[in-house]
């Protein structure tokens, strides 16, 4: 395997190589992970890589171009930005490398929330398919860093702004995002949770309107609520109540799809709805409060992993790579009734309390580390936390011949080397 091929395929925890360092100068560090990463693009994927040939993602875009823009902390792309003195001089900046679409095919797509977990992902695979992309975010649970590698690029553009107010711009499709989804986020300010769930969407779909772009909302799973159907099929009219301390996330989703259609059949706006399940990955925050960030830190760190409650609640987990799948899939289909997008494997917290410490022993083991040693703590449960919940995905199987290709496992041990590398950068 070449030197190049080791750093890309470094950051697949399965692979079994461990990280190489440079051998030169510290200082050229990022010159050479730029090198090591487009020789690796032009050798093509190992073997190893190869077995993951059925995990591609959409969009014709290589799982290992994906990578590489969020592996070992910001990725070596973020690292080349991060000192112009030594980049510049020798010409203009290097980037990842968007496809070179032909005009008819190019669209300018906006992505609101683009600077967050699932936007910047998402942002990522537009900008890789060679479209002209718009992201605005309020960085309230967004970072710039999280898109450092594509500033400056001529299709790509990041402007700073509140979905609560009005924007005007030219655009062919708009994915909406923009909304905190962690519930300890979107409690905090549940007022401007809401704001942003009601004038938010209001804003992106006039304009939609004005501009005729088709929009997409991405809703939620919990506009289901505590559900009394089991697994929730989109005809589920949900079991959600309106005035407790989630109301503000699960009523502002759900006002946001009343908007949605109503625009729909009042003005023709042309949109799509998904609704997204549990969903993890690379660049989740450290503090992001989600299970899965919270129990991968937790045993990364050998602190308690946090159970609220008994730990019999239910919850089923995507990958991020087949979130994004199924968003392109439901903007570029034709069908405009909302779509679940999740993946069915159920698990107890309890269950995922211990896949997680396994992973994460797992992989400490592979980096010459000690086990965690972390102990299970059962904290008083979240208020009208959801007993259970798991997609019914036939819909998005039917109309988008989606399904998703990654299992929990894997996207963990994804996620856990994701975390274990960014904790090492402190
Ligand atoms: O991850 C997501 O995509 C979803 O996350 C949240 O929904 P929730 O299922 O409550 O997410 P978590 O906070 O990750 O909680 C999942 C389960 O784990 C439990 N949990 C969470 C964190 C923790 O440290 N310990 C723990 O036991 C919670 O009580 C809950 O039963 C959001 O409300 C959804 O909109 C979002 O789609």
């Amino acid at each position: 395997m070449s030197a190049a091929q080791q750093i890309i395929g470094s950051a697949n925890p399965l692979s079994e190589s461990p990280i190489p360092s440079p051998t030169s100068g510290e200082r050229n560090d990022h010159l050479w992970e730029i090198a090591s990463l487009r020789q690796a693009l032009r050798d093509g994927p190992s073997t190893e890589q190869q077995n993951d040939a059925t995990k591609r993602p959409a969009g014709g875009i290589s799982l290992d171009v994906m990578r590489s823009l969020y592996a070992s902390n910001s990725g070596p792309i973020g690292l080349r930005r991060s000192n112009s003195s030594v980049v510049y001089p020798g010409g203009p900046p290097e980037f990842p490398p968007v496809k070179k679409l032909n005009p008819l095919n190019k669209k300018r797509i906006l992505v609101s929330g683009g600077a967050g977990f699932v936007g910047s992902h998402l942002v990522d695979r537009l900008m890789l398919m060679g479209h002209d992309v718009i992201a605005i975010d309020n960085y309230f649970t967004g970072s710039k860093t999280n898109l450092a590698h594509w500033f400056g690029h001529p299709n790509f553009e990041m402007i700073r702004h509140d979905v609560v107010d009005p924007i005007m711009l030219e655009v062919d499709q708009i994915y909406h995002l923009a909304c905190p989804a962690s519930p300890v986020h979107y409690q905090s300010n549940p007022v401007k949770t809401l704001k942003t769930g009601f004038f938010g969407t209001y804003n992106m779909l006039g304009l939609a309107k004005r501009v005729k772009a088709r929009f997409l909302l991405t809703s939620t799973s919990e506009v289901y609520g505590d559900p009394e159907e089991h697994p929730q099929k989109e005809t589920y009219w949900g079991h959600v109540n309106c005035i407790g301390p989630r109301a503000c996330y699960d009523e502002g989703k759900r006002v946001a799809e009343a908007l949605a259609y109503s625009y729909a059949r009042q003005d023709g706006v042309d949109v799509r709805v998904a609704r997204i399940f549990n969903t993890f990955g690379p660049r989740m925050n450290w503090n992001d409060g989600r299970v899965v960030s919270n129990f991968i830190v937790q045993a990364l760190k050998n602190d308690d992993i946090t159970i609220y409650g008994d730990g019999s609640a239910t919850r089923s987990f995507q990958y991020v790579h087949d979130l994004v799948d199924g968003l392109i899939a439901l903007m570029e289909s034709d069908y405009k009734e909302p779509v679940n997008l999740g993946n069915p494997e159920e698990y107890t917290i309890k269950q995922f309390a211990d896949t997680i410490l396994q992973l994460v022993r797992d992989h400490k083991e592979r980096c010459g580390e000690a086990a965690p040693t972390s102990k299970v703590v059962h904290l008083p449960a979240a208020e009208d936390d959801p007993q259970r919940r798991k997609p019914d995905t036939t819909r998005a199987k039917e109309v988008l011949g989606w399904a998703p290709q990654w299992s929990a496992t894997d996207g963990l041990r994804e996620t856990v080397a994701y975390f274990h590398g960014r904790m090492q950068q402190g």
